[in-house]
This record gives structure tokens, sequence and C-alpha cells, in this order.
């Protein structure tokens, strides 16, 4: 299992951060690529699992630093998670037995890293139990919006405080449990993040009341998420009205125990795919799943945008790049967004994506990282009030910084596939949904042909 330690990657603040060559793409590729389980429904049927009827399995599941923060967190709470044997490619299978509400319990504090889905979910789970429980994490953890998450819980009647007994807005805080929460009618702003609506929506059922939950405010981003939140409550017997939009109704009612097959992490597949558009080569993904709610089925619609021919045959997803890489306009890519701009900066043509604000509140801004990261290497990116312009322009090598983001590690390695001499600062910090990223990426570069020139 992947530690829990992490690594501040702010340029200027950790030179001591050790910088991975970027491997070099000396030719086209032509790899068959795996990738580890889906990091949103893994931690979504952890959740359901801890508040399930029984004991639930999860097969194939991901097993990073962000679902290790997550089994820590419930083992905390009182749920038991065990790994047992399965037939994944990346690790053994989870049994969880879920946590008993009524058993009161003693002061826990929870690490959240630097995971969204662990500092959003948890603290309405929290409130479920009798006891209070203590939430910080990562240093940058104290810098993403919460505020939503903490109102939400002192509306539903539960207490949550800061040191001091102030009311807090963001990490670090205290949800004081009372055992039960009514429910009923909410009303929240989740512009800054998807995660608060599928946090108040995966506990919603365990409410007495049930929970009809309202959005208000400028339009809540990355709504795939919720569409994912929604199906997997479904899909273990809680009934969902979304019919209308903004307003999300939960009947309260009991969580049906599962045993769940996760989905390998799509938007993890990114990289890999996009490498095949930097080096004009070709990267298939067996197991690409027919119905799906992740964004990253997403990547069909973007590379085939991008030049690439992109097909989907008997569940093999087959990408191959083309002679160059077209710029285009995207909107809303969520979480995708830093790979679609490394791409967009080796592009041809300008490119422009939109609907994307919200990510300077992801695991670092990452409008403000990507700009500095790909102007470092002689780039042509701007910020904008919702994204980022990026323009055609001659890259040289450099230091990628990565912020401790994943997806910050991931672009510049997408970047050192067709530019010479990159450099990315930390690695180590794909931990965070794929510690396999570097064996998996020199893995996928062996097959690079050497008789024929990418770039
Ligand atoms: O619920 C989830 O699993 C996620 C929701 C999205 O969050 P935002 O709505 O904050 O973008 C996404 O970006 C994040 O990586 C995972
Ligand atoms: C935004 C992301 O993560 P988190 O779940 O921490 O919000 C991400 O993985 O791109």
């Amino acid at each position: 299992m992947t530690g829990t330690t992490a690594a501040t990657s702010e340029p200027g603040k950790a030179a001591s951060l050790p910088l991975w060559p970027a491997p070099y793409a000396k030719g086209p590729l032509d790899a068959t690529v795996t990738v580890p389980g889906s990091k949103s429904l893994t931690n979504r049927f952890l959740v359901l699992a801890a508040l399930a009827d029984g004991p639930s399995r999860l097969r194939a599941p991901l097993h990073s630093r962000d679902s290790a923060l997550m089994i820590q967190a419930l083992r905390q709470l009182g749920a038991t998670v065990t790994e047992v044997p399965g037939d994944g490619d990346y690790g053994p299978d989870l049994e969880i037995t879920p946590l008993d509400p009524s058993a009161s319990s003693s002061t826990t504090s929870i690490d959240c890293g630097l995971a969204g889905t662990v500092m959003r979910f948890v603290p309405p789970l929290a409130a479920l139990r009798s006891g209070a429980t203590v939430f910080d994490g990562d240093p940058h953890a104290r810098n993403r919006p919460m505020g939503t998450i903490i109102e939400a819980l002192l509306a539903l009647g539960v207490p949550v405080a800061a040191e001091g007994g102030r009311t807090p807005s963001a990490l670090p805080f205290t949800v004081e449990g009372t055992g039960e929460v009514r429910g009923g009618h909410l009303v929240i702003d989740a512009s800054a993040s998807s995660q608060f609506v599928s946090a108040l929506l995966l506990v919603g059922a365990r409410f007495t009341e049930g929970l009809h939950l309202e959005h208000v405010g400028k339009p809540v981003p990355s709504l795939d998420h919720i569409t994912m939140t929604v199906e997997v409550l479904r899909s273990v017997g809680v009934t969902v009205d979304d019919s209308v939009p903004n307003h999300w109704r939960v009947s309260p009612g009991t969580i049906k125990a599962f045993d769940q097959r996760i989905e390998q992490d799509l938007s993890n597949a990114g990289p890999f795919l996009a490498a095949a558009l930097a080096t004009r080569g070709t990267v298939r993904i067996p197991n690409w799943p027919a119905g799906t709610t992740q964004v990253g089925d997403m990547w069909r619609s973007i590379l085939a945008a991008m030049g690439a021919t992109v097909s989907l045959h008997d569940g093999t997803l087959t990408v191959t790049g083309g002679a160059s890489i077209k710029g285009a306009d995207f909107d809303e890519t969520s979480e995708l967004a830093p790979t679609v701009a490394a791409l967009c900066a080796l592009a041809t043509g300008p490119s422009r994506l939109t609907g994307i604000a919200h990510l300077r509140g992801h695991e670092t801004d990452r409008l403000a990282a990507l700009v500095a990261e790909i102007n470092r290497l002689g780039g042509d990116a701007e910020e904008t009030a919702d994204g980022l312009v990026i323009r055609p322009a001659t890259l040289h090598g450099g230091v990628v910084h990565s912020y401790a983001d994943h997806r910050m590690a991931t672009a510049g390695a997408i970047l050192g596939l067709a530019v010479q001499g990159v450099q990315v600062e930390d690695i180590a910090t794909t931990s965070k949904t794929m510690p396999e990223f570097p064996d998996m990426w020199a893995r996928m570069l062996e097959t690079a042909a050497t008789d024929g020139t990418s770039n």
C-alpha cells in the first residue's frame, strides 16, 4: 500500500525535490496500456460500503495515496477494510465491513492529504457518528475550498468548529458528530466544486428525512462527476431524483451491500493516450468501458479534435496520432485540463480552454501553474478569467515544477516526449492517483520505434 507522505512543490520553496528526466521518444510509440482503477469510483464505493447494510467487496480498486487516505479515514470512523487477493493488475481487492454509527467513539484525527474526495466526502460521514472528528491535510489542502461543506453541516445542525470555537472556512476543523442527521431541504453554493454536491448526496439516504439538495449560484463545475455519484447511488439501491436542474432529492433508506468491479481510471488513461499524439504513434487501452460516467470518456472526442484517429472496437480504444497536433477549443474539460493543456502546448495552432475557472482550487492553482510551466519551456500560454489560451511556440528543455499535483507531473512527462531535456520535479507526486506512473511510462517508451522520426 502506498504511503501517505507528500512533498510540497512550489518553485523556489522546496528546491531539493528530485528531478526526473522525462523520457524523450525517439520514434512513434506502439503500446498497449492498462490503467489502475478509477479514483472517483473507488472512493465513492468505499464511502458507500462504510454505510451499507452488510459487508461489501471492491474488485480491482485503485491503490494510491488518495484511496489509502480514504481507507484510513473509514477505519478511523469504525469501518473494517481488509485487502483480499483479487484478479486486478494493480493490487488486491478490498472487503469492507460497515461502520456502526450508533457506537460512540473517542475523538479521532483524519488526514485528508490533498485528496478532495476525502476532505469533502468524509466530514458528512463523520456527522453520522457520535463523537468528534478532526480534519486536516497537506499544507496546500488548507487553501482548497471547503466553506460550502462546513456551512452545509452547520445548516443541518451538525456543529463544526475551528480552534478557539471559531466557525472555520477551510481546513483544519472539527465535526462534532451527533449520531443522527435529520436532513431535509438544504441550499448550497457548489460553484467551487462538484464534490460538495457529491459529498452530501453520498450520505443523504442515511439522513432521517433523506435530502433535498438545491444549488444556488454560478454553475456547478464537473457535472459528469455528479452524474457518476447519482448512478453509483442508484446501483446500490438508493432512490435519487435529479430530474430538475440544480436539485437532487435522495430518499431516506438502506444502502445495499455490494460486490463491485471498479473501472480503470479513464482520466489517468489520458497521459498515455496523449503520448500517441505527442509521438505520432499508437496507444491502445483494452477494457475501455462501453458505457461510463467517467469524464475521461471525453478523450475520444478531445483527441479526435486534435487530429488523432480514434476507434473503439471490441472494448479496446486505439488512438493514433496525426502528422501534427491540431489546436482546438474545449469547454469544461474538468480534471482532464492539465493533460489537454500539455497537448495544446505541442500543437501547431492556437487553443482555448474555457469553463475551468474552478481549477484554481484544485491540487494547486492549475491555471497559474500550467501557464508558468508551459512558458518556462518557451511556450505561449495565458490565463483568462475562466481558462487558458495556448498558442503555438517552439519549446525547449527545462524543469517542469509539479506543485505536489499529479496532473502537473504527468503534463510534464507528455511535454518531455516531444521536447528534449525536460525534467519533471517530484514525479513521485503521481502517487496521489497512480503510483505506478513512472514504471508504466518507461514500459510504454520501450515500444518507441527507433527507425522513424517522431519529432
Ligand atoms: O468527485 C470526484 O471524484 C471529482 C470531482 C471533480 O472535482 P471538482 O468539481 O472540484 O472539479 C474532479 O475534478 C476531481 O478530480 C474528482
Ligand atoms: C482535482 C483532482 O483531485 P481531487 O479529488 O483532489 O479534487 C484531480 O484528481 O484532478
